[in-house]
């Protein structure tokens, strides 16, 4: 019987409850932020921007906190650590966090990963003797621009399949289903859903089962250029998931119903 593994997109909840003692990383990248970041921020343990990503901190978070002086806002959300091939981070954003006491990882010689790719390796590798199970990572402004960059951001869940890594946008989430679990989705119908889809991501599924969902598939099978799951909807609190492959899940954000 495979193992069961669940979800919960608890971090979207105005106050912490993590039942599961997990640990929070947050990656900021370059590309418009969710209006609800602070949350994100309130969640996390470890924070980091990639690269460009201290720009959209530096810019985006005191426009979402008006009624504070935003030289303030800047000190309070302070990255733990600033790292990429430093291509698009501004001299003055660099300079003011490197002030602060944030740890700048300039990896400009390699050009073969992404900054993304990078923040993730620094995650893991500063997190070893937690268990990977108990690490998940949010990615905050990773969808929604840039179709290569949108890529290259689903790209790096495959390679670090080992680890849980959610990527965000203001609109919605996703996440691997990797196969050989049986997959059980808390939905949080205040923040999330309806609108949610389910694809085969790296190779076609030969068979995909699921509950829960408006469409529901029963030992089917999703490939592109045939069937994927898009534009469906949820249909109930709990969603579940089996597949003979890993499964991209996504589903919508109710933004208007989270409170920073
Ligand atoms: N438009 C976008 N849409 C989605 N993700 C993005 C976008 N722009 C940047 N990112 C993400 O933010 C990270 C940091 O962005 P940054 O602009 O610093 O990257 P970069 O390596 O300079 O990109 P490039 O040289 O391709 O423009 C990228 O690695 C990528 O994961
Ligand atoms: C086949 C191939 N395509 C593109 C790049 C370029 N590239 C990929 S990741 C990266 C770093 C971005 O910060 C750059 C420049 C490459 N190296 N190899």
């Amino acid at each position: 019987m495979a193992e069961l593994m669940s979800h919960s997109s608890l971090f979207l909840l105005p106050t912490p409850i993590n039942p599961s003692k997990a640990t929070y990383g947050l990656i900021v990248l370059n590309h418009r932020l969710p209006s609800f970041t602070p949350l994100l921020w309130k969640h996390a343990q470890l924070r980091l921007c990639a690269d460009g990503g201290a720009n959209r901190l530096y810019d985006e978070i005191p426009e979402m906190l008006p009624n504070e002086d935003p030289i303030d806002v800047r000190l309070r959300f302070k990255p733990d650590v600033i790292k990429g091939d430093m291509d698009s981070i501004r001299r003055e954003v660099r300079e003011f966090y490197a002030n602060l006491g944030t740890e700048i990882l300039d990896e400009s010689d390699d050009q073969d990963t992404t900054d993304l790719h990078k923040c993730v390796a620094f995650i893991k590798n500063c997190t070893p003797n937690l268990e990977k199970s108990n690490l998940r990572i949010i990615v905050a402004g990773a969808l929604g621009g840039r179709f290569d960059h949108e890529m290259g951001n689903v790209n790096v869940l495959l390679k670090f399949s080992d680890i849980r890594i959610t990527l965000l946008s203001e609109d919605c989430l996703l996440y691997i289903l990797p196969r050989g679990h049986r997959h059980e989705i808390c939905i949080l119908s205040s923040v999330e859903g309806p609108h949610c889809g389910l694809i085969p991501i790296g190779i076609p599924s030969k068979s995909t089962t699921t509950t829960g969902l408006q469409w529901d598939l029963t030992d089917s099978a999703m490939e592109f250029g045939g069937l994927i799951s898009t534009s469906n909807i949820v249909r109930e609190e709990k969603v579940t998931v089996s597949s003979d492959s890993d499964l991209l899940w996504t589903i919508s954000i109710r933004k208007e119903n989270i409170y920073s």
